[in-house]
């Protein structure tokens, strides 16, 4: 029988901190927010919604929620009568050597932001809607047939989207758009929702959702939400926690790149390689500034991509096109620091290597602008 690897069956422990005594509750306490943990139970607080007429927005995350999500919450209730928000590490979309086994779990601290945010929803006269419900499946929950494994060459049903799929992020994390397509495809199935609240931060899976949702004809609507960040320009992201203090101070320098390009462009300038050396040279003069620092003061990243893309394909251009913009997006890890000063903290699970992306929008320009 063919056995996949299986490193951690996340969602069996993202909302399971279950005790017998959690299994039997089925929302929030003090809350009308329903915690739903099956299809089955979707499907049947589902139902009646289709029959008043009730607008449902699905809003996908893997938890550990930060202001981020919180915006997408927020965009779902102006515009629908349901808020529902999965919580669901998709073991799928993991990498083989990727850190699903340390994806940061915060299973209670997501659910009392859950509760704050639906009390302001409530206040806020501006709003449709209100959070209804967290759908927290299993992964047995979510892979019927048996959860298919992490591998490039896993054998199972899988939503693949070429060549998008391939390009950038998905050639660093060749399983990514696969696990994301396929959960996504799964989810919007479950909930059914009329619209669904992406993040813009995760451009490419943005672009991703929106030609699934095109060439699989699905009745949803795509609403990408601007990406929140820290007031020193660093975007927001459940995986920041690895950083720790001494690596967060230098993470901003991905934005900060990625502004210098975007600089050219306000400019005038057009040319791929003007460009994206803006870009470049920030990366290369701020880790030349760390390399010349002690071994315990020091920061070291990789520069994965820099990349000047069609916003509509992701796929690269040699030259913007003004009347249809580009996106300017990139990607750095941050090497986990050599050596630590006594009683620094070097961040989460001993701060491991941590992937940082980031993107801005080139807007179209108006003619003769
Ligand atoms: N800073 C942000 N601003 C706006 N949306 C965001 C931001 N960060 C994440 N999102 C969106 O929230 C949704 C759920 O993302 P996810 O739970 O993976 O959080 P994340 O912070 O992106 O985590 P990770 O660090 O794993 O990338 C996605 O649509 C994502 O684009
Ligand atoms: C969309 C998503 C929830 C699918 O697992 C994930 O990729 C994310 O959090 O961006
Ligand atoms: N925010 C995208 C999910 C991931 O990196 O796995």
């Amino acid at each position: 029988m063919f056995t996949p690897t299986i490193r951690r069956l996340a969602g069996s422990r993202a909302p399971g901190l279950m005790t017998a005594k959690r299994r039997n509750i089925d929302s929030i306490p003090s809350t009308d927010i329903k915690i739903l943990r099956t299809v089955d139970a979707v499907r049947r607080w589902r139902k009646p919604h289709v029959f008043d007429h009730r607008i449902v927005s699905l809003v996908p995350t893997m938890g550990a929620l930060h202001d981020g999500h919180l915006s997408l919450i927020r965009a779902a209730a102006r515009a629908s009568h349901h808020v529902v928000v999965s919580i669901y590490v998709n073991p799928a979309q993991f990498g083989i050597s990727e850190d699903l086994d340390s994806y940061p779990v915060t299973w209670d601290a997501d659910c009392k932001t859950l509760t704050a945010l639906d009390r302001q929803l409530a206040d806020d006269g501006n709003n449709l809607g209100r959070i209804s419900a967290i759908f927290a499946p299993t992964t047995e929950e979510m892979y019927p047939s048996g959860f298919p494994g992490q591998e490039v060459d896993s054998k199972g049903s899988f939503v693949v989207m070429t060549p998008i799929s391939e390009l950038l992020e998905g050639r660093s994390r060749p399983t990514f758009f696969r696990g994301v397509a396929t959960v996504c495809m799964k989810l919007f199935n479950i909930v059914q929702p009329e619209k669904v609240f992406f993040g813009q931060k995760d451009v490419q899976q943005s672009v991703v959702i929106r030609k699934m949702i095109k060439d699989f004809l699905l009745p949803v609507e795509l609403n990408v939400i601007e990406t929140s960040r820290e007031s020193d320009g660093l975007a927001l992201s459940s995986r920041n926690v690895y950083l720790g203090d001494r690596r967060r101070r230098v993470a901003t320098v991905l934005n900060h790149a990625l502004r210098a390009a975007e600089k050219q462009y306000s400019d005038g300038v057009l040319d791929r390689k003007a460009v994206l050396e803006a870009a470049h040279s920030v990366l290369t003069n701020t880790l030349n500034e760390q390399l010349a620092l002690d071994r315990n003061q020091r920061v070291k990243y990789n520069v994965d991509y820099i990349s000047l893309a069609n916003p509509a394909n992701m796929e690269e251009v040699t030259e913007i096109d003004p009347e249809a913009g580009a996106i300017l997006s990139g990607a750095i890890q941050m090497l986990p620091v050599d050596s630590l000063k006594p009683g620094e903290f070097a961040g989460h699970k001993g701060g491991p290597a941590v992937r940082l992306i980031d993107n801005i929008v080139l807007k179209p320009k108006a003619k003769g602008q």
